[in-house]
């Protein structure tokens, strides 16, 4: 079995900061990989490079296709690579603004996800966004409502339904459950564990979060100045943290 994913030898600065310094990761078919560090420390620039939303300045991405191909994730055409991140990629953003369009009602926003992928036919698009409506935990009544309409950690699952409807092989996650209420997080945490290990997904997520990490990741990679200085199985990354700047990272979290 190959990778799904290959980020090898990764560099990018941004004038004297290096946010990426030689830095390679693979992701596993059916992996939940946790990219932690302090603010500052690389986590959104790997993640961003990984899923070719950021060109790097040196090493490459490889993606494993569904068929085994190999594809240079940063040499594709620029509609190789939309048709990659429609089909085969979901990403799940922060703010659900940045992955929701505003102006388009709920269901639409889950249908025309399908209709990018190739979907046609209306009533069969309508029936998805309301089965995935409750798959998210939303009530498929209010479909033709507008995002705004809902609280914040709604939003957020219905950019997962638009993510998921089409049945991605792999998924970025960048701190999905950021700026959001304790209680809110803790559900919606659930709830996206127990779809990954339905959908057996690749995710790479990003989180400042241990306890997220904790709940979600198989493998952890702590990252420091734009270096991954520890990974390894989440539950001995935590448990037994060998780099000193893990230990202080998860005691700091102990001390909270
Ligand atoms: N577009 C940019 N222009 C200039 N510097 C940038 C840019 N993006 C990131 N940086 C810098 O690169 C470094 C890594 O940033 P990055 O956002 O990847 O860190 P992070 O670990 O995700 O931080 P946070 O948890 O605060 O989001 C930081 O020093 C940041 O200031």
């Amino acid at each position: 079995m190959s990778p799904i994913l290959e980020g090898q030898d990764l560099a990018l600065r941004f004038g004297a900061v290096r946010a990426l310094d030689d830095v390679s990761l693979s992701l596993w078919p059916g992996e939940v990989v946790a990219i932690v560090g302090e603010s500052g420390s690389g986590k959104s620039t790997l993640l961003r490079v990984l899923a070719g939303l950021m060109e790097p300045q040196a090493g490459r991405v490889l993606y494993h296709d569904a068929e085994g191909a190999a594809q240079d994730v940063h040499a594709l055409r620029e509609a190789e690579r939309r048709t990659l991140m429609r089909r085969d990629w979901g990403f799940v953003h922060q703010n659900a603004r940045d992955g929701l369009r505003m102006g388009v009602s709920a269901g639409g926003n889950i249908g025309e996800r399908l209709m990018a992928a190739g979907g046609r036919h209306y009533g069969n698009i309508r029936a998805a966004a309301a089965e995935w409506m409750s798959r998210v935990e939303m009530d498929p009544a209010r479909m033709d409502e507008a995002p705004r309409n809902f609280s914040g950690g709604m939003q957020q699952r219905l950019q997962i339904a638009r993510c998921l409807v089409t049945r991605p092989r792999l998924v970025f996650m960048d701190e999905p459950t950021g700026g959001l209420d304790v209680s809110v997080q803790a559900r919606l945490l659930d709830l996206i564990r127990s779809l990954v290990a339905e959908l057996g997904l690749a995710v790479l997520f990003v989180t400042h979060d241990i306890a997220a990490a904790r709940l979600l990741a198989h493998r952890i990679v702590v990252m420091r100045h734009g270096r991954i200085v520890e990974e390894g199985l989440a539950d001995r990354v935590l448990d037994d943290p060998r780099h000193p700047y893990t230990q202080l990272l998860v005691a700091s979290v102990l001390a909270a």
